[in-house]
């Protein structure tokens, strides 16, 4: 796969009042851009020893105008980022400076970088594979110290190397099946079919225990989806708040207060929790809370997980009733709210219709309980994933479904195994499955799938 070579730039500290702002540039022409931009104090830039700060000022070379004091550091190739020549200018961390120097670097010739094209440069130079490029997002994306945690083993080439150890078993098996295939007669008890067979399955249990906790790891990387419903008023709003502990969203007396749909994420132990405040659930009659409504359906759709929550001081409603015929297909918490006032729910009505199931008592307003519920998310959450401790951990559905692929490949070769089909297809199969292994490493996987990955970055990464 072949890329533009042309000498690319952008700020890749965020734009913005700060400390220090980065600029970056890559490719063969950043060090002549630096001599043309770059006043030193003492050393020219191109006498500059690479990896080294110098302090100088970058001038508009149309205008001989001072646009910053600055420290500049060159890279030289291939012992850089990209692997192309690399050049960081450290400017005063300001929006109009930065783009100031900026928009003089894309004068003197270079483009502006698109999003993640730094990271790209240095997977299609080979020095990441692709998911250590994808781990470089997660790292920045991270949002809690478990999401870091597993970002930075991916970084560092974790799953890399389990990726690599299995693509060589996949490999010595399909030695012994061409094998046996080339000389059937030689009866050599190794080559033999049932140790084939013995391989695989080998081979593909190792990668179902892989995918059995990759529903943990995307959790950790995106956050367990979790929507409070419930009439309206019952304390939806408040409820965010107080985990939140601030007040984010609008709290009144008024049914029907909350109309958008609120999304924030809570750290439980470590894992992200995006907390979803919707509209109350109702026959709604005005145009706006219709919408609301509409919207908090959507959502409860594409959450793992409910709060439902019911008022202590309130009789139960039909509105209740319905609404918990909604989450039936879901994992809910059920919370009843407002227990500091006196209790008039009908618990044991609640109870027949979620047999079993725990109840948790809050008071949002006097925060009340709120430990509690929050252990009841966690426990959900071990409960739906399992443990997050050992082995290799995956967090994204690309790499999933390229295991899942592989897997299915390998039980089709199994099948054929079983059915004494010839041997040509069964080495098929794990050929295929040996070129879906590749897909999350990137040896094997098209340019549409790269430049979706890439685009997802932000700019200057
Ligand atoms: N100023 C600055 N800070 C930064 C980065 C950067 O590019 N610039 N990084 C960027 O995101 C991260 C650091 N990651 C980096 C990873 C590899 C190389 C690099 O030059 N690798 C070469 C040389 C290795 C060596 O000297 O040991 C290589 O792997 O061949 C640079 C930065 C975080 N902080
Ligand atoms: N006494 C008491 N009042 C509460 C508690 N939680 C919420 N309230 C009050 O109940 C009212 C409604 O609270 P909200 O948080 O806006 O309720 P909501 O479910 O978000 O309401 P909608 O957005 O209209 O669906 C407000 O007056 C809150 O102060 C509680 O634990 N105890
Ligand atoms: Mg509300």
């Amino acid at each position: 796969m072949d890329y533009e070579r042309d000498t690319i730039a952008a700020i890749s500290t965020p734009l913005g009042e700060g400390g220090i702002g980065i600029i970056r540039i890559s490719g063969d022409d950043s060090f002549n851009i630096a001599d043309r931009i770059f006043v030193p104090r003492k050393i020219k830039p191109c006498d500059m020893e690479p990896r080294k700060m110098y302090l100088g000022d970058i001038i508009d070379p149309e205008t001989k105008e001072t646009i910053d004091e600055v420290l500049i550091v060159k890279y030289k190739a291939p012992y850089t980022y990209t692997r192309e020549d690399m050049v960081e200018i450290n400017s005063h961390g300001g929006f109009t400076v930065q783009n100031r120097i900026l928009e003089i670097v894309l004068s003197c010739g270079a483009r502006m970088a698109r999003p993640g094209e730094f990271t790209k440069r240095a997977f299609l130079n080979g020095r990441i594979d692709l998911s250590q490029a994808e781990a470089v997002i997660d790292v920045i994306r991270a949002k809690t110290e478990r999401s870091l945690k597993i970002a930075q083993e991916q970084l560092r080439g974790g799953l890399s190397e389990k990726i690599r150890e299995m693509r060589h078993n996949l490999i010595r098996i399909l030695a012994h099946i061409e094998a046996s295939i080339d000389f059937p007669e030689d009866d050599i008890p190794c080559f033999d079919s049932e140790t084939i067979a013995g391989e695989i399955k080998k081979l593909k249990e190792e990668m179902e225990k892989i995918l059995n906790k990759s529903k943990a790891g995307k959790i950790v990387r995106e956050g367990l989806s979790t929507v409070i419903l419930g009439r309206p008023n019952v304390g939806k709003s408040s409820l965010l708040n107080s985990l939140l502990k601030e007040k984010r969203a609008i709290v009144t007396d008024i049914p029907g207060t909350t109309r958008d749909v609120i999304e924030e994420y809570i750290n439980i132990k470590g894992i992200p929790i995006k907390i979803i405040d919707t509209a109350g659930i109702r026959e709604a009659t005005d145009e706006v809370e219709k919408i609301g409504v509409r919207k908090a359906l959507e959502s409860l759709e594409k959450a793992e997980l409910v709060i439902l929550m019911f008022d202590a001081s309130d009789e139960l409603k039909k509105e209740d009733i319905d609404i918990a015929e909604l989450v039936k297909e879901k994992y809910v918490i059920l919370v009843i709210n407002k227990i500091d006032l006196p209790e008039k729910i009908d618990l044991e009505k609640l109870e027949k219709i979620f047999p079993g199931k725990n109840i948790i008592k809050i008071s949002a307003l006097k925060e009340e309980g709120i430990e509690e519920l929050k252990e009841a998310i966690y426990q959900a959450v071990t409960k739906n994933i399992g443990s997050l401790e050992e082995g290799i951990l995956i967090t994204r559905a690309r790499h999933s479904q390229a295991i899942r692929k592989a897997v299915e490949a390998l039980e089709r070769g199994e099948k054929a195994l079983e059915e004494s089909i010839p041997m040509e297809v069964v080495a098929m199969e794990v050929r295929e499955a040996l070129e879906f292994l590749g897909e999350i490493t990137g040896d094997n996987v098209n340019e549409d799938v790269i430049k979706a990955i890439f685009e997802n970055f932000c700019i200057g990464k």
